[in-house]
C-alpha cells in the first residue's frame, strides 16, 4: 500500500478509482489530462475502444483501438472491469491494469460514461470517487465539440443529442464540478482527490500510527 503523501509517509493506505463522466464535449479529457500533470501517484486508465482513432489521437496512449471480434473476447473472458455501448461503439476498461495499479498503491482515473460509472459502483463503492462534469451551458457544450473539430457535423448533431441522457445522471455522482475555466476545474477534482484521500477509512495504517504516537506519550 501506498504512503499517505498528505499526511504521513508512514500512514499506508488502500488505492482509489476517480471517475470523471460528462456529456461529450464538457471537457472530462481535458480535466484528467490537468490532473494526471499534477499529481504523480495517480495514473490513468487507458480504455479499449471500437471506435475509429481521431486525428491526433494514440494506440496506447488515449485509448487501445481495438475490433470488435477482439472487444467481444475481452467482455466474455472477464477482463474488462467494465463495458458499455456509447454512441454506437463499445468501450471497456482493462481489468489488469486497473489492478496492478491499485495493488501498487496508486490511485485510478477514469474518464468513461455512466453506465460504466454504475458498473464501477456495483463492484467496488467503497474504493471509488464518481464526479460528474457539467458544460456551463448548452450552447458553450456545442461550442466545445465544434472547436474540437475532431468530429463531422454528424457526429457533433448526434453527441448534443445524446447529452440531455447523460446529464440526467448527475445525481448519482460524489461531486458535480461545472467546467467554466480549466485550471478551476482541475483545482477542484485535485482538491477532491486529496480530500479523499484522508478518509480515515483509505487510511488502513491509522491505527498503527496512532498507537505508536501514543505509547511515546
Ligand atoms: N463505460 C465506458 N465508457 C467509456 C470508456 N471510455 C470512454 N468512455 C465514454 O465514451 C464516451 C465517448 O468517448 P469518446 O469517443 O472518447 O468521445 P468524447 O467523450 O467526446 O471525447 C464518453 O462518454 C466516454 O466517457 C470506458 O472504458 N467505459
Ligand atoms: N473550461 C473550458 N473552457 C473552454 N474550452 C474547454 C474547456 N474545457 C475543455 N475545453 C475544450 O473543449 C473541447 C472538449 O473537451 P474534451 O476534454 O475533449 O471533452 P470530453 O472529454 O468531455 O469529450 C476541447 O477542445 C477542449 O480543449
Amino acid at each position: 500500500m501506498a504512503p499517505t503523501e498528505y499526511n504521513s509517509p508512514h500512514i499506508s493506505r488502500r488505492g482509489l478509482m476517480l471517475v470523471l463522466s460528462s456529456p461529450s464535449g464538457a471537457g472530462k479529457t481535458t480535466i484528467a489530462h490537468g490532473l494526471l500533470a499534477r499529481d504523480s501517484v495517480i495514473t490513468n486508465s487507458i480504455s479499449v475502444t471500437t471506435r475509429p482513432a481521431r486525428p491526433g489521437e494514440t494506440d496506447g496512449i488515449d485509448y487501445f483501438f481495438i475490433d470488435q471480434e477482439r472487444f467481444d473476447r475481452m467482455a466474455e473472458t472477464g477482463d474488462l472491469l467494465e463495458h458499455a455501448r456509447v454512441f454506437g461503439n463499445c468501450y471497456g476498461t482493462p481489468r489488469g491494469a486497473v489492478e496492478n495499479a491499485l495493488a501498487a498503491g496508486r490511485d485510478v482515473l477514469f474518464a468513461i460514461d455512466w453506465q460504466g460509472a454504475q458498473q464501477l459502483a456495483q463492484n467496488a463503492r467503497d474504493d471509488l470517487v464518481s464526479v460528474f462534469v457539467l458544460p456551463p451551458s448548452a450552447s458553450e457544450l456545442e461550442r466545445r465539440l465544434r472547436d474540437r473539430g475532431q468530429d463531422s457535423a454528424e457526429v457533433i448533431a448526434n453527441r448534443m443529442a445524446k447529452a440531455s441522457n447523460e446529464i440526467s445522471h448527475w445525481a448519482e455522482y460524489d461531486y458535480v464540478v461545472v467546467n467554466q475555466d480549466v485550471e478551476e476545474s482541475v483545482t477542484a477534482v485535485e482538491s477532491i482527490l486529496r480530500a479523499e484521500r484522508l478518509r480515515r477509512r483509505r487510511q488502513a495504517g491509522l491505527p498503527q500510527f496512532v498507537q505508536s504516537i501514543q505509547a511515546t506519550l
